[in-house]
């Protein structure tokens, strides 16, 4: 394996490698190449034995050229400065591509949740709480859920939040459970925007979805709820999946849904008894299937597991899942890599549904916001295209980021001296 890639380092590579093909000088580059701001904090908790424990915990707002900092937060024992950094820039440009009005952000604390109990995470999440609270706020900075987070976490920010301000802010935070102002259609946004890109990349290729082939690495919320979409409304044929316990497959195709309740009961699809075979994740990223979708960590695929990709189309459920040698190796390889600011924006973009009903106290259907998400995905892969055959791009990822880069340069040089 090669060195671990520095994600903040990554993220810095692909706008200026946008930056060669839009009009910006090297000042403005440098600007939307680091973070405004960073609250960087240990929070100490009470565990339940009465001793004390404390841990790192930071929130990065990168730009909010184009309206509130907005982005998840993430309990990993991986999460550091740099992690936060990057997840809050892939924010700033994947809230441009599907253009809704926010800048972008992001917070983690370095924990393991499943070291924690219930009690205890509570604690912790409402300490997390009361240092965001100066920082957030309703038009300031929106929080909402990342990996190991999810409704709970969020309505406990929420409450905290109300209770120091004295006020109800219902949006002060998005992904909330639904009798709390959460929104239709929020958990499985990740997932639907995966399947959405997966269904227009294959279309604009000339490839058919029906029946393709396809492995998910990780089977949390973005993978498992890609892998369902894929499977109930495109009839693609999930054969492979994985999580941090190992991979199994089913070349004939797994029940997508059987298999999340397996792991819901199990809390791993690893033993899943109707598979074929267990594999190490190593061997699912290689698998030659139609599509691959990692959906787990930043890094998942470096340089020397790209040269043994057999997939011919990724679609990056996760965020930065290719280290920038990968992304070569494969861009040199013919693979067709759909980037994350896209594929994944579905979260993003149903937090905006969210928050717009919360301040319009007027809630929508399901339907709606599935409608709603459709045309902000449609319109997002139309606009990636035309940038990329316009500039003759050398991939998508380039594309993306040609189109976001070009919406906040507009919203900066407007704030200010008028181009
Ligand atoms: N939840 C959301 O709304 C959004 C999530 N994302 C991104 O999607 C990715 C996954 O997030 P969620 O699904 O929310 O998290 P999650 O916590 O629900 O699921 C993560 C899954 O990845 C698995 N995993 C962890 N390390 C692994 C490894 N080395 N190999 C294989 N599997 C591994 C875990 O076992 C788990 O099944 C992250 O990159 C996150 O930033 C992006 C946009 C929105
Ligand atoms: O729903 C949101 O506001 C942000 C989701 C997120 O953290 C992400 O897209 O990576």
């Amino acid at each position: 394996m090669s060195e671990e890639a520095n994600p903040f380092e990554s993220l810095q590579g692909q706008i200026r490698a946008a930056g060669e093909h839009v009009d910006v000088s090297e000042g403005e580059l440098r600007r939307l190449s680091r973070p405004e701001r960073l609250l960087s904090t240990n929070l100490t908790i009470e565990r339940d034995d009465g001793s004390l424990d404390t841990f790192r915990a930071y929130r990065a707002q990168f730009n909010g050229d184009r309206g509130p900092y907005k982005g998840g937060i993430r309990y990993h024992p991986g999460v550091d400065e740099d992690e936060v950094k990057a997840l809050s820039g892939w924010m700033v440009y994947k809230t441009a591509v599907v253009d809704i009005p926010y800048g972008g952000g992001k917070g983690g604390v370095a924990v393991d949740p499943r070291t924690l109990s219930m009690d205890e995470l509570e604690r912790l999440t409402r300490s997390f709480a009361k240092e965001l609270r100066p920082i957030i706020g309703e038009d300031k900075d929106i929080p909402a859920p990342d990996v190991n987070t999810g409704q709970r976490e969020m309505n406990w920010i929420k409450d905290t939040y109300e209770t120091l301000e004295n006020t109800t802010a219902t949006g002060v935070i998005t992904g909330k459970a639904i009798d709390s102002g959460g929104s239709e259609g929020r958990v499985r946004a990740t997932g639907r925007s995966v399947m959405l890109t997966a269904r227009e990349a294959f279309d604009y290729l000339g490839r058919r979805i029906e029946g393709a082939t396809v492995a998910v690495q990780g089977y949390g919320n973005a993978g498992s709820v890609a892998a369902q979409l894929l499977e109930s409304e495109l009839d693609a044929n999930i054969i492979a999946v994985s999580d941090s316990s190992g991979a199994i497959c089913d070349r004939a195709g797994l029940d997508a849904a059987a298999v999340r309740d397996h792991k819901d009961r199990t809390g791993a699809v690893t033993d899943y008894p109707e598979a074929d075979e267990e594999l190490t994740n190593e061997e699912l990223l290689s698998m030659d299937v139609d599509l691959l979708i990692p959906a787990a960590l930043e890094n998942a695929i470096d340089a020397d597991l790209a040269r043994q990709v057999s997939a011919d189309v990724i679609v990056e459920a996760a965020n930065g899942p290719l280290t920038p040698d990968a992304d070569d190796v494969l861009t040199e390889r013919g693979v067709h890599v759909l980037p994350d600011i896209l594929a994944n924006a579905g979260g993003v973009t149903v937090s905006y549904f969210e928050w717009v009903q919360n301040r319009q106290r007027f809630y929508w259907s399901e339907e709606k916001v599935n409608r709603e998400l459709k045309r902000h995905i449609v319109d997002a892969f139309d606009g990636l295209v035309s940038a990329f055959e316009e500039h003759d791009l050398r991939n998508f990822r380039t594309a993306a980021y040609v189109v976001a880069l070009e919406r906040v340069l507009r919203a900066y040089r407007e704030g200010g001296t008028w181009p």
